[in-house]
């Protein structure tokens, strides 16, 4: 099998690049500069990254050509946790050979997107993605050696992959890449374990709960402010501005960890206010989560790597410093276990509850599997899947508003007048219809992750919808750009402008068939915020079907609660000084031009350099 006829060809002018875009999400050519990341946690991130210029060689010493190797489906038959075999895998290739070598139509009836490796490589795969969309249509297939991905950007393929035919499709290389460290949780769990896991956890975010955790939200920003308050006295904002300097995505991250530690296993993490071994650990795992869904062969799984590796050497070592913490915990409530159906569960006061987590509720629910591992296996899950998610809606809440001086000016109006000098309430985030407004366009302009990923397990037909009729052959791996479907002309007009009041307008449009529009009316009156019912799957930043984020309302509350807090107490700039620095960024990336920050991606879509900011306190 030679790989070139077959790839989005590396060119001689490419070559800096010519090792394989990742088959997740995307490869960062940039690196963050050192003086964007103090913090060691958040420089620990940023070291994931992979320079452009990277020679004919990874990180990890193996030859670029190395990974062309491992896909050939002779070294890497049937996927583990699927039931795709070697057979299916050759189809694929089988099918995508003729492709090229007998011309388009092929079997699936699917264009090739051909053009240079650096459009997806540029360290922003989705917008590579959404350029071949331009070109293509949905779905179109892109082809990596011997490996291959159907794209496909359009709502009504997109609820027959996700919802009307779910069972069809499994989660493919995302499971295989995440199953090292989330185990059995429920991202990467087989059918069976999933479906007995889902069924437990879904009731342990009942509306009693997500009621307090929105006091636990409080509580965990008040942390925050004070490190807010501390920067903003430091008066050391470059010439011209007044304030104090700090870097915004970093600490939106932290209240992001003490938020998810306490509430999912009553853990206190204070990563606002210290560092500690367990903290550092947290971020080994995302960072290390995140670096293999860039990396196109897995390495880890081969024999002696996870001795002989220093990186997995030293992932592993901090993995068991946080499997030791949740092994703890685990024990110590089961140690105090106290039985209830889940309906006495779900009517828990608790104002009156010591340990209000969804740990306990886990362990406490008659009739549920204590199993250590399943519990540790679910514990990490929702900590990986909770953590930065939330922390990049709320940097580029934070981003646009900025940008947006009297979307600003209205949150604040809501603000003001909502809470006044109170902290917020279930109920007043119901009043504060214009912030949550703000987190659902944010999340629609930054979907997080950018796409989603599935495998398909047996052949079948994606309707037509705004695109073309196509056959999905068993063992073809998707992308679903839900960065292509938030940016999209054709369901959301001046799809790129930051505007939160067109949530409260309908809009259909006849020249997409079997699309029924976008339509407040099916979530205002029932929700808090619009989701993929409302738009028919154009929208879709929690996912939609059995697979649906289980964390949604939790995230979204968590979010709303934040911006409210740290808006009312808080006036931001951009630090003019970083805004200097970043001159270089926009040129190298035209797509960026909106984005003095610039954005990369790993699992989520992260500033290039951090959110730097000037702080004031606010007069109120
Ligand atoms: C703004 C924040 C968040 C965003 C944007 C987000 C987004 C998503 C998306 C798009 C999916 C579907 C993935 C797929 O279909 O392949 C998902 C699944 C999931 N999310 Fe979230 N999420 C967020 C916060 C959370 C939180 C706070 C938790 C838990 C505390 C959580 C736990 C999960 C879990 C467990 C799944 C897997 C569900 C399953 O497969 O059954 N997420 N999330």
């Amino acid at each position: 099998f030679v790989p070139s006829p077959l790839a989005v060809a590396p060119t001689s002018k490419t070559s800096s690049n010519s090792r394989l875009p990742s088959p997740l999400f995307a490869l960062d050519t940039k690196e963050k500069p050192a003086e964007a990341t103090a913090d060691p946690a958040v420089s620990s991130i940023s070291s994931t990254t992979v320079e452009s210029s990277e020679p004919a060689a990874d990180s990890e010493g193996l030859p670029w050509w190395w990974s062309y190797l491992w896909e050939l489906p002779a070294l890497h038959p049937g996927e583990p946790g699927t039931d795709i075999t070697f057979a299916d895998s050759a189809n694929v290739l089988r099918t995508n050979i003729e492709q090229i070598y007998g011309g388009y139509p092929s079997l699936d009836q699917c264009p090739l997107a051909t053009g240079e490796i650096t459009d997806i490589a540029d360290g922003t795969m989705f917008i590579g993605l959404q350029r071949y969309q331009n070109e293509y249509g949905s779905p179109y297939k892109l082809c990596f050696g011997p490996k291959s991905f159907l794209v496909i950007s359009d709502p009504v393929q997109a609820k027959h992959v996700l919802r009307d035919a779910n069972t069809l499709y499994d989660k493919g290389i995302l499971a295989e890449i995440l199953k090292p460290i989330m185990g059995k949780g429920l991202i990467p769990a087989d059918p069976e374990t999933w479906s007995v896991r889902r069924r437990a956890i879904v009731p342990a975010f009942h509306k009693a709960w997500l009621n307090h955790m929105v006091g636990l939200f409080a509580y965990c920003n008040e942390g925050l402010i004070a490190s807010l308050e501390k920067a903003a006295d430091k008066k050391d904002a470059p010439s011209g501005q007044t304030g104090g300097k700090i870097e915004m995505e970093e600490k939106f991250c932290s209240v992001a960890l003490d938020i998810i530690g306490l509430s999912v296993f009553n853990y206190e993490f204070g990563s606002v206010s210290e560092e500690s071994p367990v903290i550092k650990a947290v971020y080994s795992a995302l960072v290390e989560a995140e670096h293999r869904s860039m990396t196109p062969a897995p390495y880890w799984d081969l024999p002696f790597a996870n001795e002989l590796v220093p990186r997995l050497r030293k992932f592993n070592s901090d993995l068991k410093i946080l499997d030791d913490v949740l092994t703890d915990l685990i024990n110590r409530a089961k140690n105090s276990r106290q039985v209830e159906d889940i309906e006495e569960l779900e009517k828990r006061d608790y104002a009156n509850v010591k340990d209000p987590s969804l740990l306990r509720f886990l362990v406490d629910m008659r009739g549920a599997d204590i199993d250590n591992k399943q519990l540790r296996d679910d514990l990490m899950t929702m900590l990986i899947a909770g953590h930065e998610t939330t922390a990049a809606v709320l940097t580029w809440a934070l981003f646009e508003l900025t940008k947006h001086p009297e979307c600003m000016a209205k949150v604040r109006h809501e603000i003001d007048s909502v809470l006044g000098d109170r902290t917020p309430t279930y109920e007043d985030i119901k009043s504060m219809k214009y912030l949550r407004l703000v987190v659902a366009e944010t999340l629609r302009l930054y979907p997080e992750p950018p796409l989603l990923i599935r495998r398909c397990r047996t052949e079948n037909k994606l309707p037509k919808g705004g695109g073309r009729e196509a056959t999905v052959i068993r063992g073809m791996d998707i992308f679903l750009s839900l960065y292509n479907l938030h940016h999209d002309e054709r369901f959301w007009p001046n799809a790129n402008e930051f505007k939160p009041e067109r949530w409260e307008t309908k809009y259909t449009n006849p020249e997409v068939p079997d699309w029924a529009g976008y339509d407040p009316e099916k979530w205002m009156n029932t929700n808090l915020y619009p989701n993929e019912v409302a738009s028919d799957f154009a929208y879709l930043p929690f996912g939609g079907g059995a697979r649906k984020c289980v964390g949604d309302e939790f995230a979204t509350l968590e979010a709303t609660v934040t911006l409210a807090m740290v808006l009312r107490r808080f006036e931001f700039e951009f630090d003019s000084s970083k805004l200097a620095e970043t001159k270089v960024g926009i040129m190298e990336h035209p797509e960026d031009l909106n984005h003095p920050v610039g954005m990369r991606t790993g699992a989520t879509i992260h500033t290039r350099r951090g959110l730097h900011m000037v702080i004031r306190k606010r007069e109120v």
